[in-house]
């Protein structure tokens, strides 16, 4: 996240810390007891491990009251995401075992009603990425408020031109943003859920190019034949 805050810790008890051989990855938001959905591109370079899932942190490294870290039993790349380009950039994980649900450990309801969030809303981000163009990563959770801006504005030749569907949405990139890292994390608009981090064009706080989320909404219908299909 750059030029956002510390988050207020343990206030989005939601956020996942996915990891590999203990490192911080990606972002990852809890959608069910034993659930989390996060970015495809972040299973990109993983060579084929699985990740671990730290929930109830705030900070990477401190010992807190509730932090632990999870196996994964699946992961589930949406059948539509490829290398290419940020279509269908969901990845469902199901954990070995439910959460333990707690004060720093809660699910985060995501939006189902298929509609576009509307221009100027003020939604909030969080994450681990990045919070420099050094590419400084931070130990605690990090957040930032930002602007959905239209499609038609993000898909503006001089933006990202034509290439946000409408399963995407963006927020303005001037200064504040989103950036590695925080890929997968939740955009949070009114306490819902309505988008997931992309890495997009990858550039961070340049307003000539708005970050890019997948809108949750479209995928409703596959994220319950999944879980309902893997819980048995
Ligand atoms: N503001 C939009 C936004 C949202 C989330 C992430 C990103 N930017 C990256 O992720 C990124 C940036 C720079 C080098 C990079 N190399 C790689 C890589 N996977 O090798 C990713 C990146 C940008």
């Amino acid at each position: 996240i750059l030029r956002g805050s510390v988050a207020r810790p343990h206030l989005k008890p939601y956020m996942a810390s996915l990891q590999l051989d203990g490192q911080h990855v990606c972002g990852g938001f809890l959608i069910a007891e034993q659930w989390v959905l996060s970015a495809a591109h972040c299973a990109e370079e993983t060579d084929g491990k699985l990740f671990q899932v730290l929930l109830g942190a705030h900070s990477l490294t401190e010992p807190e009251p509730h932090k632990r870290l999870y196996q994964v039993r699946a992961q589930f790349p949406h059948p539509g995401s490829n290398i290419h380009n940020n279509k269908d950039d969901l990845l469902l994980l199901q954990l070995e075992e439910k959460a333990e649900l707690n004060a720093d450990v809660r699910v985060l309801p995501f939006q189902r009603e298929d509609r576009d969030v509307a221009a100027d809303t003020v939604c909030e981000v969080a994450g681990w990425g990045t919070i420099d163009h050094s590419g400084t990563r931070p130990d605690k959770l990090h957040q930032v408020e930002r602007p959905v801006i239209s499609r038609d504005v993000c898909n503006h030749r001089t933006r990202h031109d034509g290439t946000v569907t409408r399963n995407m949405m963006c927020t303005d990139s001037r200064r504040k943003d989103t950036c590695k890292g925080d890929s997968g994390g939740p955009l949070v608009c009114g306490g819902v859920a309505e988008g997931v981090v992309t890495a997009g064009s990858r550039v961070c706080g340049n307003y000539k190019k708005p970050a890019i989320y997948t809108r949750i909404a479209p995928y409703a219908a596959w994220i319950d034949g999944v879980m309902a299909s893997a819980d048995g």
